[in-house]
């Protein structure tokens, strides 16, 4: 069928109402916008994780993507609409990101279509993306106590489209350093494009869905990882097996190291016994994006980061930019060589 774009409105999990591109087929009307890439679709899982017996990727492929969205007059304004409104709009915003400041047409570079489960499993606490053969998004609804829809935090929803970007460049392993630089990349994008679309500014992942009753608090600090416990210095890297208990050699925990990094390059600060010249947000995302994908490489470590950030900062800035002296002193304040 051919598209129709059509524009409606729709309530977020924190009720805020955003238009949303949709496409009109008949008199029903798809959460699928045509106006970015190869296009935006959001599902229904219809609690999929809960008729999943084994859990296993094999049991939720044949379950997934669910249902594509659909609504009878463009107005998506219930409770049960609020988790698809944010996953749709939210992944609209972190296309237009990706596009504006780095040219990135999509997580491929070629304008794949983005696409998102919610409703993935009540009380599911968690949110992922889906690697090969899915290549897509899912969000659980959350317990409601601990955890709102996850699709509800743009952060989130840029930190799962940002392992879709890993993947297609350095394809970091999701496991023990290389893992770590995979998170920390997906948090620190999730909060750059946070920040660049207005709705921060702030250092925190996942504020907007986690604790509802408890304000301020967030699943992870990029400004003070050891504010939710996580390291900001290899002198407290975490040994962790490389297993689901494990955290896959703590990749969520490790990453505070890097996220650091990163928060010190942007802002500047002392730290380590080190001073650190800050070079801004936007200096920060482009040292980061040139080291993620001209450098990197699956099995990189911290050290090889360093590397490719000095690398980096030497090809946009010059050899002798300050750029590539802060470089230098926000891994030496973690104490990365
Ligand atoms: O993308 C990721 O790194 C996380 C996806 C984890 C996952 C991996 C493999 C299959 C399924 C799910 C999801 C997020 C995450 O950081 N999850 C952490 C923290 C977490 C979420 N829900 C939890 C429940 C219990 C304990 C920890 C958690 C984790 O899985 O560790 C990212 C932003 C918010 C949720
Ligand atoms: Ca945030
Ligand atoms: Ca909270
Ligand atoms: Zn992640």
């Amino acid at each position: 069928s051919f598209k129709i774009d059509s524009v409606g409105t729709g309530t977020g999990v924190l009720g805020d109402v955003k238009s949303l591109n949709t496409d009109k087929q008949g008199n029903t009307y798809y959460l699928q916008d045509n106006t970015r890439g190869d296009g935006i679709f959001t599902y229904d899982g219809e609690n999929v994780h809960q008729r999943i017996l084994d859990r296993s990727l094999r049991q939720i492929m044949r379950y997934l993507p669910g249902t594509l969205w659909s609504d009878s007059d463009n107005v998506f304004n219930s409770s049960y609409d609020n988790a698809a409104v944010d996953a749709h709009y939210y992944a609209g915003l972190v296309y237009d990101y990706y596009l504006e400041k780095f040219n990135r047409d999509s997580f491929d570079n070629q304008g794949a279509a983005i696409k998102s489960t919610v409703h993935f499993g009540r009380n599911y606490n968690n949110a992922g993306w889906l690697g090969e053969p899915l290549n897509q998004m899912m969000y659980g609804d959350g317990d409601g106590v601990n955890w709102l829809p996850f699709s509800g935090a743009y952060d989130v929803i840029a930190h799962e489209i940002t392992h879709a970007v890993t993947d297609r460049t350095a394809n970091l392993l999701y496991q023990n350093q290389s893992g770590a630089i995979n998170e920390a990349m997906s948090d620190i994008f999730g909060v750059l494009a946070e920040n660049w679309a207005g709705l921060g500014p702030d250092w925190l992942m996942g504020e907007d869905i986690y604790t509802p009753n408890i304000p301020g608090d967030a699943l992870r600090s990029l400004a003070d990882p050891t504010l939710f416990g996580d390291p900001d210095h290899m002198d407290d890297f975490v040994q962790l097996p490389n297993t689901r208990e494990g955290d896959w050699g703590g990749v969520h925990i490790n990453s505070g190291i890097i996220n650091k990094t990163a928060y010190l390059l942007s802002e500047g600060g002392n730290h380590g016994g080190v001073t650190v010249n800050g070079v801004g947000q936007d200096n920060m995302g482009d040292i980061f994006y040139r080291s993620l994908t001209q450098y990197l490489t699956e099995s990189s470590t911290f050290s090889q980061l360093r590397s490719a950030a000095e690398q980096s900062a030497t090809d946009l800035y010059g050899a002798n930019s300050s750029a590539v002296t802060s470089v230098q002193q926000a891994f030496d304040a973690v104490g990365i060589n």
